[in-house]
């Protein structure tokens, strides 16, 4: 049999930050061809990466790719890299770029991973990137969907979305970032797309609390349900497209974090519920936890734009210590005036339906003529 054509070097791209994510992801584009370099922080972690093709700590007994090559050095991480995607805790992606920028090709497209707001603006990923750093919005691309580190690392097939403005560009980007076990598909909503990752992170905190305070697979779903009304309406009084949410950077993580150990965010709340304070549980979580930090900004941005967001209000109160985990579902679950169940295609009855309904036909018009907007291929 004719063995296949050896492929030449791939494209030459870098992935900042070497935790979980970081590696994983730089594994799915270095085995979809292109030429790899991963920045980690800590030296010794980078010499792992490159010397072993492992990361112990946060990948136990993966194998990474042969031609993944790792440094602490972000001028060598990002020297001559086209396309450059960051995953490093949000908190610390603005004081990140500001080292990175006098390295960045003057070209390069700049792709966020990463799954929540900064805390002291609220603002989205893509945001601070375009504040930092002296690029078009057009050269911003963000990846989100289903995409539990631990499972893809182990090359169990998933799917994930690539956003930008640019339709142009989030094809660009999907074409590196995908492989045999790794399928991309773009859109141009970049808000849906980024609050999605955000807001699943907040409600498989509700999911976790519930699960250690025993609470059965009815309350679970409910929550996941209402959640994913609650993420929709937030993201939508933004200016997502409600489709974006019903596809894999909504309904797709809400599943896959609310229903898995692995999920930080979940193992957070099963905690909680189980009784720990959050300053215990801070502390036995190891690895990033994003939804911990989101929860004030998103309220704030929810209160500015009149969103009624009880599931987060909630996991809030929890955090605060102010309310018992064990009486979280019945709040959940149960409003003071009986309501219409709103469905993802906006319908809805009382008081709210007129406003959702002027507000759906405004956004339509506003979007008009920008073609479909759920995930295409
Ligand atoms: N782990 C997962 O399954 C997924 C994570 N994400 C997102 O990816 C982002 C990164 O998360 P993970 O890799 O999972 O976290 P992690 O906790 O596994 O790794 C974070 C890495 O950042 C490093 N770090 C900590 N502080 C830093 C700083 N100030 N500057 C630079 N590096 C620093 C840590 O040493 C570690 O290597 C988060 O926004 C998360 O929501 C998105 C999809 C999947
Ligand atoms: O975003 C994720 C899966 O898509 C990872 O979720 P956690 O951050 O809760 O582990």
């Amino acid at each position: 049999m004719a063995r296949p054509p050896r492929r030449g070097p791939g494209k030459r791209v870098a992935v900042l930050g070497a935790g979980s994510w970081g590696t994983t992801f730089a594994k799915i584009l270095a085995d979809g061809g292109a030429d790899v370099m991963i920045w980690a922080r800590r030296p010794e972690l980078a010499r792992e990466i490159q010397e072993a093709k492992r990361n112990s700590d946060y990948l136990p007994g993966v194998n990474l790719p042969i031609n993944l090559r790792a440094t602490a050095r972000l001028d060598l991480a990002l020297a001559g890299a086209e396309q450059v995607y960051v995953s490093v805790p949000s908190q610390s992606l603005r004081e990140n770029l500001i080292a990175a920028e006098p390295h960045l090709h003057a070209e390069a497209t700049i792709v966020s991973l990463m799954k929540g707001v900064e805390k002291a603006t609220g603002h989205r990923m893509s945001e601070v990137i375009a504040e930092v750093l002296p690029i078009s919005e057009f050269k911003i691309a963000v990846i989100s969907g289903p995409n539990l580190a631990l499972e893809i690392a182990k090359e169990q097939p998933t799917a994930a979305v690539v956003s930008s403005t640019s339709l142009e560009t989030a094809q660009a980007v999907a074409s590196i970032a995908r492989n045999r076990y790794f399928r991309t598909f773009v859109n141009t909503d970049v808000i849906g797309t980024e609050f999605g990752g955000v807001l699943k992170n907040l409600i498989a905190v509700a999911i976790g609390i519930v699960d250690g305070v025993g609470y059965g697979e009815n309350t679970k779903a409910s929550i996941i349900t209402r959640g994913l009304v609650e993420m929709t309406d937030f993201a939508v009084a933004f200016g997502a497209h409600p489709e974006t949410l019903s596809g894999l950077a909504g309904l797709g993580d809400l599943i896959a974090t609310s229903q898995s150990p692995l999920s930080r965010n979940n193992t957070a709340g099963r905690l909680l519920g189980q009784g720990y304070h959050l300053a215990d549980v801070v502390n036995q979580m190891q690895q990033t936890t994003e939804g911990l930090a989101s929860v004030g900004p998103i309220l704030e941005l929810a209160r500015a734009k009149g969103v009624a967001m009880p599931i987060v209000e909630q996991v809030r109160q929890v955090l605060a210590g102010t309310l018992d985990p064990k009486d979280i579902a019945p709040h959940l679950t149960t409003d003071d005036e009986p309501q219409g169940e709103r469905t993802m295609d906006g319908q809805a009855e009382g008081g709210t339906a007129l406003r959702r309904a002027v507000k759906r036909a405004l956004d339509q018009l506003r979007h008009s003529g920008r073609g479909a907007p759920g995930d295409r291929s």
